[in-house]
């Protein structure tokens, strides 16, 4: 469906503009933004997988005469966590990095939070670039959020701080693992349903199976998820009301993540489970009208588990979501939906948070033993 080739988005904030490449060309345009950028030095982050797999192709975006090193980070969560924070800022230092340094963060979301957290902090800030290579990472390379993970929550320690510019060289997209297409996806599904039912009812129809998306679809639900972020960022760009929407699912995703162990379910999955929960209190909070089945069925299709584990302590994610970021006075604040794209913050009592769980653990059950006698 719809356009091929290079994709371009300007993404328009308070603080900066830059520019989101998406599809075949952008590595070229890496390549132009490099040679004409005053850099004295870039150093790129990645994950080891990353970096096995996809390093010789962002090599040769830089050219011969551009001085460069690499720093090497675990994948997934093991990235955000204040040990690796600190070696990074070392590896800067003892690699020469000035204020006039630029920072590539080469990788999928966990690196791009990383990096973009190391560029806002080192020297109190210098300019980083992502080249994004997750599905997931259209949401995360851009707008500006960086940061880490606190042993009690995430992403608790970070800053606002906006790259150059997001290079999207989609065919490095080729070699993800099923299970982080379908992280990946979850914030796709989340983009069309603070905003767009059309959007929703497009993925519902065409995407049955996640091994199957062409490339022109992938290149379009990419834009539009992209779209629909720039144009909340442009409106709130440091979360001070609207950007709260984009934590649609979130709330219990966080707290489920938190409470599994940081890295033991992705974020994608996490975030699909709270966003079913969100829709049932939706439902009982503010009149959704919405076959909140259908989507589960079409979900479960899709593979993701809506199940939660049978260890995970609802206590303990209460705690986990009154700690929120978007929690006042120790009162939890979810997204929820009064139509499928009007999204609303609204706090949530105790006791409504505890019964509709209790529905939800029923519904999501029944989805998963259904699944298993087919
Ligand atoms: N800053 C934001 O606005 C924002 C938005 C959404 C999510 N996030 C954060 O992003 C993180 C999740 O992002 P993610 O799933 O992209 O993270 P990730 O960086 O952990 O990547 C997921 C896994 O895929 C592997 N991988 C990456 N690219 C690959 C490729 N092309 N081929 C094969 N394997 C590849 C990685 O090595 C890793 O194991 C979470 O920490 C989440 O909190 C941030
Ligand atoms: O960009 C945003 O704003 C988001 O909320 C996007 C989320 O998908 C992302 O996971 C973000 O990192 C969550 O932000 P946080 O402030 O709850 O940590
Ligand atoms: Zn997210």
């Amino acid at each position: 469906m719809k356009e091929e080739g290079n994709l371009l988005i300007n993404i328009e904030t308070s603080s900066k503009t830059y520019p989101v490449f998406i599809g075949e060309n952008s590595l070229q345009a890496l390549t132009d933004h490099l040679e004409n950028a005053d850099y004295t030095k870039i150093l790129i982050i990645t994950d080891f997988t990353v970096g096995r797999l996809h390093l010789d192709e962002l090599r040769t975006c830089l050219s011969r005469i551009m001085d460069y090193c690499i720093f090497k980070v675990p994948a997934s969560e093991q990235a955000k966590q204040f040990s690796v924070y600190e070696e990074a800022l070392t590896f800067a230092l003892e690699n020469d990095l000035d204020r006039k340094s630029c920072i590539i963060a080469f990788g999928g979301g966990a690196v791009g939070d990383l990096a973009g957290f190391v560029a806002a902090t080192f020297m109190r800030g210098i300019r980083f670039i992502q080249v994004p290579t997750t599905i997931l990472a259209h949401d995360s390379a851009v707008g500006g959020k960086t940061g880490i993970n606190h042993p009690l929550g995430k992403n608790m320690v970070g800053a606002f701080h906006q790259p150059e510019g997001v290079y999207y060289f989609t065919d490095l997209l080729e070699t993800l693992p099923l299970s982080e297409i379908r992280s990946g996806f979850a914030e796709v599904v989340k983009h069309a349903f603070i905003a767009d039912q059309e959007f929703l009812d497009f993925l519902m129809e065409s995407i049955t199976d996640l091994t199957k998306i062409s490339r022109t679809d992938l290149n379009y639900i990419l834009k539009k998820g992209i779209e629909i972020k720039a144009n909340i960022v442009h409106q709130d760009e440091r979360e001070n009301g609207l950007r709260a929407v984009l934590n649609l699912g979130h709330t219990l995703g966080h707290a489920l993540e938190t409470n599994a162990g940081y890295g033991t379910v992705t974020h994608g999955e996490a975030i699909m489970t709270g966003l079913v929960y969100a829709l049932y209190l939706s439902e009982a909070e503010t009149d959704l009208v919405m076959d909140i089945h259908r989507f589960e069925q079409w979900l479960v299709t899709l593979g993701y588990r809506l199940e939660i584990p049978a260890q995970f302590d609802f206590d303990k994610a209460i705690t986990s979501m009154k700690r929120d970021k978007k929690s006042f006075a120790n009162k939890p604040r979810f997204i929820l939906l009064e139509e499928i794209g009007k999204p609303v913050v609204k706090e949530i009592g105790e006791e409504q948070l505890r019964s509709t769980y209790e529905k939800f653990i029923i519904a999501t059950q029944l989805q998963g033993e259904t699944k298993k006698a087919d």
